[in-house]
């Protein structure tokens, strides 16, 4: 388990992370939202000791993160190789610098390479990589010593989308062996890996919820409905519901507008027991990119 407290971080008196409590359990994969500048990457190098926070403490299952740097594994935002290298070499020479060596590097060299699908190009020298390659090989290098947990920032960003499909399949994998930490920008990426976000805004954390919350508290509150019936009896009913704001025919069927879209559960309970022939409940959602916009901005 990564317990976070109360950690703050300032660049010549701009404070970058604002007193960030965060935890994460084993085998969760927690997604870091926020727009450019809020403190992401700053968050995240402290969680992996390369910058030490001003104040506060980050452990990891109650030992200081300096402690315990082999059980981390970390892909930074632009990872950097030497391109005259063939990517085997590449791992060789980062498990090196990580305390590998011999067989035990030869064999998990060849498992990694395996494992991101990079195989077949491992003779190839890194500078002939696409964009999409350096990025496996990267977490290759992450994973190279097999740690428990990972601290990814921005695996995603600057990917075309079969890069990003590869990339997603990888740590599709991965999280169910470790526990993830990743950044991003975009919500949908962190939509399609991780159950939790963490909003980040001006070095603090903003929201903390799990990824079903989200969508489900930023749902739309407008229902429309189709059944076969009287809609004058049945717009009749709705209007007497505690927790119906309106209802109005719209087209072919009803408009429903809810106090909370938590109360679509409600609504479709009555529906069902009142017997109506439904054939449509349609719930109106904001795109991911929308909802992100506005808890943001
Ligand atoms: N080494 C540094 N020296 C001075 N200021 C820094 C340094 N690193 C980060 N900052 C500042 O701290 C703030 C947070 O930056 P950070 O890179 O952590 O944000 P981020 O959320 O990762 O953004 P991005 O998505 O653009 O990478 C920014 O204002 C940035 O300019």
């Amino acid at each position: 388990m990564i317990d976070i407290t109360g950690v703050t971080k300032t660049f010549r008196g701009k404070p970058a992370v604002k007193n960030v409590s965060l935890s994460l359990a084993d085998e969760e994969c927690v997604g870091l939202i926020g727009p450019n500048g809020a403190g992401k990457t700053t968050l995240l190098k402290m969680l992996v000791d390369i910058i030490r926070a001003d104040t506060g403490t980050i452990m990891i299952d109650g030992r200081p993160v300096a402690a315990c740097k082999n059980d981390i594994g970390y892909l930074g935002q632009t990872p950097a190789f030497h391109g005259w290298l063939t990517g085997e070499d590449a791992l060789i020479f980062s498990g090196n610098l990580s305390g590998l060596a011999g067989s035990v590097l030869q064999h998990r060299v060849t498992e990694v390479l395996h494992q991101v699908g990079l195989w077949d190009n491992r003779k190839r020298q890194v500078s002939h990589f696409s964009g999409g390659m350096k990025q496996r090989l990267g977490i290759a290098q992450a994973i190279l010593h097999n740690p428990r947990f990972l601290v990814l920032d921005e695996p995603l960003s600057a990917l075309d989308p079969i890069g990003r499909r590869e990339v997603i399949h990888i740590l599709t994998e991965l999280k169910q062996t470790a526990t993830i930490i990743l950044s991003t920008h975009i919500l949908n990426d962190a939509h399609e890996l991780c159950e939790r976000f963490c909003l980040m805004k001006k070095g603090q954390i903003i929201r903390d919820i799990s990824s079903a919350d989200f969508l489900e508290r930023n749902g739309s509150n407008t229902i429309f409905i189709e059944f076969s019936g009287d809609v004058k009896q049945v717009l009749a009913h709705l209007s007497q519901l505690p927790f119906v704001v309106s209802a109005a025919p719209y087209e072919r069927g009803v408009t429903v507008v809810l106090q909370e879209p938590l109360f679509k559960h409600q609504l479709l309970t009555v529906l069902l027991s009142e017997k109506i022939d439904l054939f449509k409940f349609e719930v109106t959602q904001d795109s991911l990119e929308d909802i992100f916009l506005k808890e943001v901005l």
